[in-house]
C-alpha cells in the first residue's frame, strides 16, 4: 500500500512535475547526482517546504490539511551530520518534546537509547564527548521520540567511516522492520542505496526519471541512469 503520493509537484526552479508513490513499511531511497533535488523532495514531505503546484498526499490526504505539529510527529526527520545542542544526550533527546512544551521521561529516554543499542548511562554524557557513530545513533533515537510512522533520513552516514556506515545501515533496517515504519532515505551513495533499499526513486535535474523496486537501477534502459550506475555522472 502507498503511504505517500506526489502529484505533479513543482517547487521553484528546483523540482519539476514530480509524480510518484512511496510504499508503506518499506525503505525507499532517493538517489541521483548532486543537485538533483533529493533533499528538496524530502523536505516537502513533512512540510518544511511547500509545493508551488501539485500536492503531496499522506494516507490520501494533502499534507497541509494535517495539523503541522501532528504531521511532524508522524513524519520525523534526521539530518546530515546529526545537529545537536550543547548539553547531554538526554537534553538532545528531550528537544522534540521540549518544542511542544512537554518533557521526555527518563525511562522513555533510556528506552529510546535501547532502540539504537546505546546503554542508558549515555543519557548523562555530554554530546561533545561522544563519537560520530554514537552521535548518529542518538540522532536516530531522537527521531523516534513521538513514535513516527515515517522516518526521513538526509545523508545520515555521510560523515562516517565505512564500518560505522554499515552499522548505521543495519540499525536503520532493524528499526524499520521492528517498528514496521516507512523510511525515506536520501543518499548520494549508490552502493548504500543498493544495500538498503526496497524501492528507489532516481532523480536528476529536478525530475523523477524512474521509480520502483530497487532492482530497476541495474536494469534501466534510461541512458542517464546507466551513466550514473557506471559512475560517470
Ligand atoms: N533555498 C534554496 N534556494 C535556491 N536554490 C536552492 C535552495 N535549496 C536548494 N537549492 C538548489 O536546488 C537544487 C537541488 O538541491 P537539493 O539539495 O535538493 O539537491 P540534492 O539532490 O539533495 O543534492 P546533494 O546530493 O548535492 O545534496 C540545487 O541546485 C540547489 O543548489
Amino acid at each position: 500500500m502507498d503511504i505517500l503520493e506526489f502529484n505533479n509537484v513543482s517547487h521553484n526552479d528546483i523540482l519539476h512535475n514530480i509524480s510518484g508513490t512511496l510504499r508503506e513499511s518499506k525503505i525507499t531511497t532517493f538517489v541521483g547526482p548532486s543537485g538533483a533535488g533529493k533533499t528538496t523532495c524530502l523536505k516537502m514531505i513533512n512540510g518544511l517546504l511547500s509545493a508551488d503546484t501539485g500536492e503531496i498526499l499522506y494516507r490520501g490526504k494533502n499534507i497541509f490539511d494535517y495539523d503541522i505539529t501532528r504531521l511532524r510527529k508522524s513524519i520525523s526527520m534526521a539530518f546530515q551530520s546529526s545537529p545537536m545542542i550543547d548539553g547531554t544526550v538526554y537534553d538532545n533527546l528531550n528537544l522534540p518534546s521540549d518544542i511542544h512544551g512537554e518533557t521526555l521521561g527518563r525511562d522513555r529516554a533510556a528506552e529510546l537509547l535501547g532502540l539504537v543499542d546505546l546503554h542508558e548511562s549515555f543519557l548523562d554524557r555530554e554530546v561533545r564527548d561522544i563519537s560520530g557513530g554514537e552521535r548518529s545513533r542518538v540522532s536516530l533515537a531522537r527521531t523516534c521520540v513521538h513514535e513516527p510512522e515515517v522516518l526521513l533520513l538526509d545523508e545520515i552516514t555521510s560523515s562516517l567511516d565505512y564500518v560505522l556506515v554499515r552499522e548505521i545501515e543495519r540499525l536503520v533496517q532493524r528499526m524499520q522492520s521492528e517498528m514496521d515504519i516507512t523510511v525515506i532515505w536520501v543518499t548520494h551513495d549508490l552502493e548504500q542505496a543498493k544495500r538498503v533499499s526496497h524501492d528507489m526513486w532516481f532523480l536528476r535535474s529536478g525530475e523523477l526519471l524512474e521509480q520502483g523496486p530497487a532492482e530497476f537501477i541495474e536494469k534501466s534502459e534510461n541512458p542517464e541512469i546507466q551513466a550514473f550506475v557506471r559512475g560517470e555522472k
